[in-house]
């Protein structure tokens, strides 16, 4: 604790002011922010100034030039592990530790627990390590001098704490080159809902989204997103996430051919295929299950809104309780493999069972609905 309280000393010296939280260790999730007292909603409890933050125009010159091709991610992480400035030690002494970023993300993680998770998970996961790999590749070449696992450390240091904003200075750039690093208010942790910012000259301002009372966490929603992701991208998953879903891409897309596939390419429906407990089957699973189902004329009108599909609702239906029930069978399996796992001081095989359970308590749910859904028909 007392690396946070230098560190948070220290960045009200650089500027950063709050009001109304302060920062505590949460169980399980690192620190993160308390309210002090009851807020009411549309309350400012932070104020960052723009000079605080890490972004592309805080790189030093030396990374700039050297690595000019590489995504800013890669610059940011190069730029921390070339730092030796002392501000820059207090923010990095409070961080997480190696030990734990490597206990909770899976880009860390033995290939054999890797290979458990589920499809999605798995496939942002060899997205990271290719990308890494890659950068990697060019910024030892650039940086002999850097070591390796403090590249790594610092890549996923980027990957879990920075946001996409936006300051004036940044509205021309591309999308990806909005990465930044703001200290103090990376130290919010994630929820369904939270803070809500506004751009002022100069500063962002964080602000409560509703009433907290004192003494509750005051989060931040990274993003709208599935457990996989957050757990691939950010190493937990939330026991409660209204945005989790399932992904269905790896039952779907091997029962089209190759005409199918190419007018869901054209049409910009292939893949994404999701359902969550209370969809049943998200506008795309719809669009790829009527292609199955229905003449390619009947596919086109209902893409085009031409009718609403209801004709063949009850083939997309049975079509896709089929393909969870199959996939019911894949999650059991799944979980039986984890479940079976030796314990690991890590908790890492508490992670894969308790996400499998997950997928398997959001199938069961939809299929129960579809069971009500075939009787009232
Ligand atoms: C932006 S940082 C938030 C501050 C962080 N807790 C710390 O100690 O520095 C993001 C990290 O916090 C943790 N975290 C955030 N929200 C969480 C949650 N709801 N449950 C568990 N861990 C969470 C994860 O380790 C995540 O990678």
């Amino acid at each position: 604790m007392d690396h946070l309280k230098s560190f948070l000393n220290w960045s009200r010296g650089q500027g950063l002011v709050w009001d109304g939280i302060d920062f505590k260790s949460y169980p399980g999730r690192g620190t993160g922010v308390i309210a002090t007292r009851n807020l009411k909603k549309g309350e400012i409890i932070l104020t960052a100034p723009f000079r605080t933050y890490r972004t592309l125009d805080t790189l030093s010159p030396q990374v700039s030039d050297a690595l000019s091709d590489l995504t800013l991610h890669a610059r940011l992480a190069a730029d921390l592990s070339l730092d030796n400035t002392p501000g820059f030690k207090l923010w990095t002494d409070m961080l997480p530790s190696v030990a734990d970023l490597e206990a909770s993300y899976p880009f860390f993680w033995p290939k054999n627990l890797q290979e458990l998770l589920p499809a999605k998970a798995k496939r942002i996961l060899h997205s990271q390590l290719r990308r890494y790999a890659q950068e990697w590749a060019a910024v030892s070449c650039a940086f002999p001098e850097l070591n390796e696992p403090d590249f790594r450390y610092y890549w996923i240091i980027v990957n879990s704490r920075a946001f996409y904003l936006m300051t004036p200075s940044m509205e021309k750039l591309d999308p990806d080159d909005l990465l930044t690093l703001v200290p103090v208010a990376d130290l919010f942790n994630h929820a369904d809902t939270g803070v809500e910012t506004t751009i002022e000259p100069e500063t962002y301002k964080y602000s409560t989204d509703r009433e907290y009372a004192l003494g509750e966490e005051i989060v931040l929603c990274y993003a709208e997103e599935s457990n996989d992701y957050l757990l691939t991208e950010y190493g937990f998953i939330p026991d409660v996430n209204k945005w989790d879903s399932v992904c269905l891409d790896d039952m779907i897309l091997p029962l089209l051919n190759e005409e199918q596939k190419k007018a869901l390419v054209t049409r910009e429906y292939y893949g994404k295929y999701t359902i969550t407990a209370t969809t049943l089957g998200c506008w795309r699973t719809q669009v790829a299950l009527r292609l199955i189902c229905c003449t390619k004329q009947n596919w086109e009108e209902f893409v085009r809104g031409v009718h609403d599909g209801g004709l063949s609702q009850s083939k997309v239906d049975e079509l896709l309780v089929s393909l969870l029930r199959d996939y019911q069978v894949t999650v059991d399996e799944s979980l039986k493999q984890c479940t079976n796992l030796v314990e690991d001081q890590h908790g890492r095989r508490e992670v894969l069972v308790r996400r499998w359970q997950q997928l398997r308590e959001i199938v069961a749910e939809v299929l129960s609905k579809f069971d009500k859904k075939l009787e009232n028909r």
